[in-house]
Parts: structure tokens; C-alpha cells; sequence
């Protein structure tokens, strides 16, 4: 027998947290199985070809393997989670060695047969499957942050994470998400790290973007995996109550159930005079847009990733309000700690939330 052809494994590697080279198409494919030896060549010791290797294709955690047609093969979101995609073919067998009616059974049975002038005969390997797949990155990050462009959240991802993410004063600067790890509070002591986190740093959102305007909805599902959003609003903007509602409009649009996931809410770039200003209004109108009655009735994540327009689609009033509401500069760092607070507080609470139910 030959040897077997090598298999394509898809693996998640921690190391690669570029999204962009994987955005390039790829063509893999299972090796073909060894051959028996060579033909007319009669050597025992080359009835065994070589196994092929396993081609071991590296993606980023989060990575979902779909076939082309949609159905679900891994969700490769732990480290070290990996799956065979294609098999590689079988090894060849010889039949130097076999009777004639064995040999004639065989060859009845498969075309892949190489024979020589003195009628040795040979099974050639199989070729190894091939497959069209398809690979989506769905983050794994505990924290999601949205809000429209310019707003600052690649600014806030960089101020609370050793993230070095793009950061420039005009709209859609962070085009793929940015990935940072949020420490655990040191002053809950040993064992109480409980508030350590991913967070996500997604591109820009603007009105109609669940239709496909500006970046589109292409990364709207990287939110699926977080358990919490931070909305970061520009609080020196035109109409910061106008582009927070814009913002949660197209969250609801594109999936509902990102609405009743808790989240706070920060109000940025309070170092500019007219933001401070308006702080205490906007503050309190932020707080009042949301229902108090928390019912968890459609808490449940959906199994889903598009948009679920035949759900019964609530008002924006209907949702959840904020966990907190505050005000800092993410820039100048101004009121950190108290956003850290918050995050950390809000993060406790869901996973409350985990442990009892
Ligand atoms: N004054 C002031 N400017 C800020 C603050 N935070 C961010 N900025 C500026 O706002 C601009 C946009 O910041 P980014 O962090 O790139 O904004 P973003 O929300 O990531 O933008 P997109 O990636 O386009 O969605 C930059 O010029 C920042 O320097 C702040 O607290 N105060
Ligand atoms: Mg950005």
C-alpha cells in the first residue's frame, strides 16, 4: 500500500490576528495519495511511498469554515481548535506481486491502473479531495466597541490597551477591526481578575450602513461574540443624541438582538469646550432614551448572523437603557478610570448574568 496523500487541516492561530492577509484567496488542495514504488522497478522496498504531509493552513481565531453552499463546518474560536477540510487521496496498492485473476479483478474495477510492456501492474494513488470553502472571521472579542466614524474609538482601544491602532481625523480610518486586551482590576486582588477582556475596535458606523452605505454591514457581525458594547459618541459633534440613535438604529436593523446586549455609553472628547458644556443634558438624555423593563424574553443571542427583519422589531425606546452614561477624554485622559469602572463593572455583571441563569 502507499502511501496516503496529505490532508488540508484549517487550524486557529493566536499569532495571526492580521485580517488582512487573509483576505486574499487561497487555492489548497488535498495531495494525491503515494504511489506503489516505481513501474518495472522490482524492489520490495519501494512498494511504500512516502505518506504525504498534512498541509496545515493557519487562520485567525474566530475564523468560522463554511462549504461554498453554506453548511457549517468549524467554529474554530478557541485556540488550538482545528479541522480536516479534505482528506488526501489513498495510497496506491501494487499488484507485482498478485495472482493474475486478482489482477484482472482489479483492473476491472478502476481505470487508475499503470502497467508496463511486461505487464506489472500498478494502482496509481487516488487524487485527494477537493473542496470550495468558505472563511469567515467573526472576532472573538468580549467587548465590542460602534459608534460613527471619527468618533474616537480607535483612540479610547489605544488609551485602555497596548493596541496601536490607526487613528486619524477623518471617517473610516479603521477599515478591519482592532483587537486589544483589557487587564483585569488589580485592586480586587488575587483571583478576582474576572474583569480581563478583548476588546473590539470596529470601523466606523453610518446611517443606512445595514443597507451597505460607508463600510456597509460586512463587520457588524464581528459583534456577535461580545458579550458587551461600549458606544463612543462624540459629544463635540452637531447632534451627539441624533448620532447615538443613528448608531443604535443600525444596530437594530442589521440584528436586534445586539440591542438588548448590555452596553454603556461614552461621551468623548469632553476636553472641547462645547462638549463639557453640554455634558449634564446630554448625560441625562442619553440615559432617558431605553425602557427599564428588562425582560429577557429576546435576550437569547440568535443563531443567525444577518439581519432578522420577520422578528417583531421594537422601538429604539424599547430597548434596554445604558448601564452607565459618562463623560471623558479618551484623547487627553481625562476621566479614564471612571469609563475603566464602568467597563469593568458592566462585564461583571454579564458574566453574572452566565454564572445564574
Ligand atoms: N479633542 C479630542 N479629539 C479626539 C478625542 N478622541 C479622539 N479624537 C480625535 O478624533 C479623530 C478620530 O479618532 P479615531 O480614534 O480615529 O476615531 P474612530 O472612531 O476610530 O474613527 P473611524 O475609524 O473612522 O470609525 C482623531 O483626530 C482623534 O485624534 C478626544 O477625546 N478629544
Ligand atoms: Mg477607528
Amino acid at each position: 500500500m502507499g502511501g496516503h496523500g496529505g490532508d488540508v487541516v484549517i487550524y486557529a492561530d493566536e499569532s495571526k490576528d492580521t485580517l488582512l492577509d487573509f483576505h486574499k484567496k487561497g487555492r489548497y488542495s488535498a495531495k494525491r495519495g503515494g504511489n506503489v514504488g516505481a513501474m518495472g522497478v522490482l524492489s520490495s522496498q519501494l512498494h511504500n511511498g512516502l505518506a504525504g504531509p498534512t498541509l496545515r493552513i493557519p487562520v485567525p481565531l474566530g475564523t468560522v469554515v463554511k462549504h461554498k453552499r453554506g453548511k457549517l463546518l468549524a467554529d474554530l474560536a478557541l485556540p488550538g481548535d482545528e479541522v480536516v477540510v479534505a482528506r488526501g487521496g489513498q495510497g496506491g496498492i501494487s499488484l507485482l506481486e498478485s495472482p493474475e485473476h486478482k489482477k484482472k479483478k482489479m483492473m476491472a474495477m478502476t481505470p487508475n491502473v499503470m502497467r508496463d510492456e511486461s505487464d506489472k501492474v500498478l494502482l496509481l494513488g487516488q487524487p485527494g479531495e477537493e473542496v470550495s470553502l468558505q472563511l469567515i472571521l467573526r472576532v472573538v472579542a468580549d467587548v465590542g466597541l460602534v459608534g460613527l466614524p471619527n468618533a474616537g474609538k480607535s483612540t479610547l482601544l489605544g488609551a485602555i490597551t497596548l493596541a496601536k491602532p490607526d487613528i486619524a481625523d477623518y471617517p473610516f480610518t479603521t477599515l478591519m477591526p482592532n483587537l486589544g486586551r483589557l487587564d483585569g482590576d488589580p485592586s480586587l486582588g488575587p483571583g478576582q481578575f474576572s474583569s480581563e477582556a478583548t476588546l473590539a475596535d470596529l470601523p466606523g458606523l453610518i446611517e443606512g450602513a445595514h443597507l451597505g452605505k460607508g463600510l456597509g454591514r460586512n463587520f457588524l457581525r464581528h459583534l456577535r461574540r461580545t458579550r458587551l458594547l461600549v458606544h463612543v459618541v462624540d459629544a463635540a459633534a452637531e447632534d451627539p443624541v441624533n448620532d447615538y440613535r443613528t448608531v443604535k438604529e443600525e444596530l437594530r436593523m442589521y440584528n436586534p438582538d445586539y440591542l438588548e446586549r448590555p452596553y454603556i455609553v461614552v461621551l468623548n472628547k469632553i476636553d472641547i469646550p462645547e462638549a463639557i458644556e453640554r455634558l449634564p443634558k446630554l448625560t441625562e438624555e442619553i440615559r432617558k432614551i431605553g425602557s427599564d423593563n428588562t425582560d429577557l424574553q429576546t435576550g437569547t443571542v440568535s443563531e443567525t448572523d444577518g439581519p432578522c427583519e420577520e422578528k417583531k422589531v421594537k422601538e429604539i425606546e424599547e430597548y434596554p437603557r445604558p448601564h452607565a452614561v459618562v463623560g471623558v477624554s479618551v484623547l487627553k485622559g481625562i476621566r479614564i478610570n471612571e469609563m475603566l469602572k464602568e467597563i469593568r463593572a458592566a462585564l461583571r455583571n454579564c458574566r453574572d448574568d452566565i454564572g445564574s441563569s
